[in-house]
């Protein structure tokens, strides 16, 4: 199946799923000069329960936190969005060296993505296949200082190297990871994995948030094979832009 590696990579994606050369394909490559202040964007409203936050698990592409997304106790509202939306999950996608891994280009090591969908709809899977299903809140990651708030996730890693294995992690509160600014830019996209739907409005943070060159380390240790298959490190984990097809890129921000 897909992955990130020369023979199942993002450049094989579109054999399995052709919508990989759609018309609102993500990440894209933000130009911050390019992108048209819009004053009619309202500032995001995030409010996350931690009692929502159940579990973390090595998926074989990334590792993954899930919440309980049966009540609208973790949400995010206004911004480019109307209604309610449910944060599902949130994961990461990094490099194998400080010098790349975000998938939205301002660059960077790694790039945060918080993952909600619209409660108009039933369930997650079928706000996925909908234009206004998902919006995912990205949030650049800067080779920096430790953070401490990575800290317990970073800790829960030896119970999840391996692809498949899950491990219990309660009472976390994802706003710890947001940076302080919420000035953000928002265009119309998609998941960024396969499916690859377009069903993405993506909500890029402008301010990253610090990661130490010892912790992106730790994110390095994880592994895409599961255990008793030959090794694999999890690294370079992240899609290359992709043409913004004459997309309008608008920011919160002047
Ligand atoms: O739940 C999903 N989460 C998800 C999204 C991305 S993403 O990079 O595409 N993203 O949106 O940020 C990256 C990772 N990850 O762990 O790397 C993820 O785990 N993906 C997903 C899915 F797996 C399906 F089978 C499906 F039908 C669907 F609708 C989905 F949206
Ligand atoms: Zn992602």
């Amino acid at each position: 199946s897909w992955g990130y590696a020369p023979h199942n990579g993002p450049d094989k994606w579109a054999d399995n799923f052709p919508i990989a050369n759609g018309p609102r394909q993500s990440p894209i490559d933000i130009v911050p000069g390019q992108a048209s202040y819009d004053p009619g964007l309202k500032p995001l409203n995030i409010n996350y329960d931690p009692s929502t936050c159940m579990d973390i698990l090595n998926n074989g592409h990334s590792f993954q936190v899930t919440f309980t997304d049966d009540t609208d106790s973790s949400t995010l509202r206004d911004g480019p969005i109307s209604g309610v939306y449910r944060l599902k999950q949130f994961h990461f996608h990094w490099g194998a060296s400080d010098d790349r891994g975000s998938e939205h280009t301002v660059a960077g090591p790694a790039e945060l993505h918080l993952v909600h969908w619209n409660t108009k709809y039933p369930s997650f899977g079928d706000a996925a296949s909908k234009p206004d299903g998902l919006a995912v809140v990205g949030v650049f990651l800067k080779a920096g200082d430790d953070n401490p708030n990575l800290q317990k996730v970073l800790d829960s890693f030896s119970a999840i190297k391996t692809k498949g294995k899950q491990t219990s992690f309660p009472g976390f509160d994802p706003s710890i990871l947001l940076p302080g600014s919420l000035d953000y830019w928002t265009y119309d996209g998609s998941l960024t994995t396969p499916p690859l739907l377009e069903s993405v409005t993506w909500i890029v943070c402008k301010e990253p948030i610090s990661v130490s060159s010892g912790q992106m380390s730790q994110f390095r240790s994880l592994l895409f094979t599961p255990e008793g298959e030959a090794e694999c490190c999890m690294v370079d984990n992240y899609r290359p832009p992709q043409p913004l097809k004459g997309r309008p890129v608008r920011a919160s921000f002047q």
